[in-house]
């Protein structure tokens, strides 16, 4: 079983004042749990705890019991920025991840594939990342990010740059893959509806703390009509009240 479990976890970069001070939080399997608040208070720095590429100075992060000392493997990152490789066609760089160690296998050729036309980018295949536009980018990112099939997802504003209605559409392709593959995700977000959408858990952020949990129970899959509906607005209106502080766990 996939699970994350971070306990009791504080970090301070060099002398400065403690960026991380008691985080615990917990992501089951299959879980999608969005990360929000204010900029600066922390979120990249617990996801970077979180998928081992930062060690924490005190307390513990456990995947599936196991002590966490290094970056879990094969875990998939996206970013703000896709980051791709110019050079390389769309397909090339979805493979990448795998032939930065060796030869892609015809069963991982045609796992990419099927990551393209699940992320609706099939006819950009054999395109550069500079003739695609900024969603396309992002959704070679995210594929690039599932094709070793990771257990877990790490995501850091990955939609952050793209206008709304290419956000639902890429929201909504994300999500069917996670559950899909019941995927574990731990995402970050400055965008209430977003984290409330995507999410089955959301945590928000105070400075260097978790200041409140919410499990999100709104129906699966989620559709436009989930969006627009009264028990979205009131479960948005409860993270915005605890990112303002005026709602504790
Ligand atoms: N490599 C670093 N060296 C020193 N300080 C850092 C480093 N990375 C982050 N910090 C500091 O740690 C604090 C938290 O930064 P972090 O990026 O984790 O916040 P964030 O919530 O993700 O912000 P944002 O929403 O703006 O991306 C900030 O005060 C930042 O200046």
């Amino acid at each position: 079983m996939d699970r994350l479990r971070i306990e009791q976890v504080a970090y301070s970069y060099g002398e400065k004042a403690p960026t991380l001070i008691n985080i615990n939080l917990e992501i089951k399997r299959g879980e999608f749990h969005c990360l929000v608040g204010r900029s600066g208070c922390g979120k990249t720095s617990l996801l970077n705890i979180a998928s081992g590429l930062l060690i924490p100075d005190q307390g513990t992060v456990y995947i599936n019991g196991q002590r966490l000392k290094k970056p879990i493997a094969d875990a998939g990152f996206v970013f703000q920025s896709p980051t791709l490789l110019e050079w390389k066609t769309v397909l090339e760089n979805i493979l990448f991840p795998i032939e930065l160690k060796r030869k892609s296998t015809q069963k991982e050729q045609e796992r990419a594939l099927s990551l393209l036309s699940l992320m609706k980018i099939s006819d950009q295949a054999h395109q550069f990342p500079q003739q695609l536009s900024g969603g396309q980018q992002s959704r070679v990112a995210i594929a690039r990010a599932l094709i070793k099939n990771p257990p877990f997802l790490f995501m850091d504003e990955p939609f952050a740059a793209l206008d709304a209605i290419t956000r639902e559409e890429i929201q909504d392709d994300l999500l069917a893959i996670c559950n899909d593959q019941n995927m574990t995700a731990l995402f970050i977000t400055h965008d209430i509806s977003e984290a409330v959408y995507l999410s089955s858990h959301v945590s928000v952020m105070g400075k260097g703390n978790i200041m409140y949990n919410k499990e999100i129970n709104l129906p699966e899959p989620r559709t436009l009509k989930v969006r627009y509906s009264e028990h979205f607005n009131e479960l948005s209106h409860l993270i915005r009240q605890a990112l303002e502080g005026n709602n504790r766990k």
